[in-house]
């Protein structure tokens, strides 16, 4: 038993609280967390926190925003009551995904939310959610820019110098310089935008100042935002601001879990343990997919490429890319975003993995080009199941075979929804972090994976 520790649980995630007090063989901590008539949160602390090591767990996902302010307020709260440190436990950090300038991902949704039921309808192959355009097919003469120097890429194992190849080419560069400004060269999705937001109006207009998809996938803001003609619009940054919140309102220690983007953790002047879902991940390909020596590990875009070559490179097999090309070719072709693979699935497994899955267009469209291109069948391995709006949906109907994700976002109703859904349970993890951040000991163990 752990002693001399406070753990609350926010209203995000009872489930994994109660594991975490479980292993840790304590009983949670008293709080009430409710809401005034008006919607303002009202948080109460039920027992002394004086001198004590209070770890409040709350995590992104679901009502993101309450569940921030509880959190912020829940902090404060045992700060004010003479809390000795206060630790946010944030499995999944919310506007993790906005530290930077918020990516602009032009490919999704690929209907308008508005007709999205219409939609969830099967295609002849049994899948929805078709790209627009086609993903281009060598055979079918769609190299989309590709030179026969490279387009060969397309059916071969890509190798770390193939894919280096492919980026350093003449060809690729000349292709994407236009997303890039002179000051901007690297190849992170955030940057693209950060590159192509300065290229002036005309990139303006064809956006329309989208600055979300998870906001896409509810309203089209074609419809209901224009900038005004020759201004580009301010993109709020909220990472930073985030991370102020929880500082001002007086966190001490930050633990979390695959952070969108590894970096954000400079963003604060706390310490921030940020642990990896990779363990259990590659656990689970190790026990539960049959001849995972022969297949391969695919990362649905550029940005994951290291994320997923870590698994695959310690697990010992090959690893493809799915290259997202967006090349607008009118103002208003904000779809025009084709999808193709660079690496050889054909007859083998593939296993997507990424960080997140919100409306899970990414996974769904990737496991559809996947089967299209040959992979026997399709998983895919996600930390973080936000799977908010249409997700589990999209899933169902979708070419996934299956999809596993861990729970630091409670999975209780993605689970009796989505038939194909695997859970890894985290709390182990979390609980073992809180024990040796209590006294004071190493987590470096906990990164460890090989
Ligand atoms: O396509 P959805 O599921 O909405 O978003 C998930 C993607 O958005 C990115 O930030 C994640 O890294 C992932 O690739």
């Amino acid at each position: 038993m752990v002693r001399n520790i406070v753990v609350l649980g926010g209203s995000s995630h009872p489930t994994l609280t109660d594991t975490i007090c479980e292993i840790l063989g304590i009983q949670q901590g008293s709080a009430l967390f409710s809401k005034f008539s008006v919607g303002e949160t009202r948080v109460e602390i039920g027992e002394s926190v004086r001198g004590k090591d209070v770890y409040i767990i709350q995590s992104g996902g679901g009502k993101v925003n309450d569940h921030f302010i509880e959190l912020l307020i829940a902090i404060s709260a045992c700060k004010t009551a003479s809390a000795k440190k206060v630790t946010a436990v944030l499995p999944l950090f919310p506007y993790s995904r906005q530290s930077d300038i918020p990516y602009n991902k032009t490919e999704a949704p690929l209907v308008k939310a508005s007709n999205l039921s219409n939609k969830l309808v099967a295609d002849s192959n049994g899948y929805t959610f078709d790209s627009i355009p086609p993903t281009p097919h060598p055979d079918r003469g769609e190299s989309h820019g590709l030179t026969n120097s490279n387009a060969h890429l397309l059916h071969k194992v890509a190798s770390r110098s193939q894919l280096d190849e492919v980026e350093h080419s003449p060809t690729h560069q000349a292709r994407f310089n236009h997303y890039r400004d002179s000051s901007t060269h690297s190849s992170t999705k955030s940057d693209y935008f950060a590159g192509s937001r300065k290229r002036g109006d005309s990139f303006t207009s064809m956006t329309n100042g989208i600055t979300s998809h998870d906001f896409a996938a509810k309203v089209d803001p074609q419809d209901s935002f224009k900038p005004r003609p020759g201004y580009r619009q301010w993109v709020a940054q909220a990472g930073t601001l985030v991370a102020d919140l929880l500082t001002c309102a007086g966190a001490d220690h930050i633990i979390t879990m695959d952070l969108h983007d590894p970096q954000y953790q400079g963003f604060f002047d706390i310490p921030v343990d940020n642990l990896y879902g990779r363990p259990l991940l590659k656990k689970y390909i190790q026990h539960n997919i049959p001849d995972y020596k022969n297949g391969v590990v695919v990362s649905p875009d550029a940005g994951g490429a290291k994320r997923a070559t870590a698994i695959a490179d310690s697990l010992g097999i090959e690893f493809a890319l799915i290259h997202k090309e967006r090349r607008p070719t009118k103002i208003t072709d904000r779809q025009n975003a084709t999808m193709m693979l660079v690496g050889d699935v054909s007859g083998r497994v593939a296993i997507l993995i990424d960080d997140l899955a919100d409306t899970s267009n990414t996974i769904t469209r990737a496991a559809k080009l996947l089967k299209k291109e040959g992979a026997s069948k399709v998983y895919a391995l996600v930390t973080h199941g936000v799977l908010s709006g249409d997700a589990i949906d999209r899933i169902n109907a979708s070419a996934l075979d299956k999809v596993i994700v861990t729970n630091t976002v409670d999975q209780r109703d993605h689970s009796r929804r989505c038939p194909k859904l695997e859970v890894l349970e985290v709390g182990h993890v979390f609980a073992e972090a809180i024990r040796r951040v209590h006294y004071g000991e190493s987590i470096s163990v906990l990164f460890q994976y090989d």
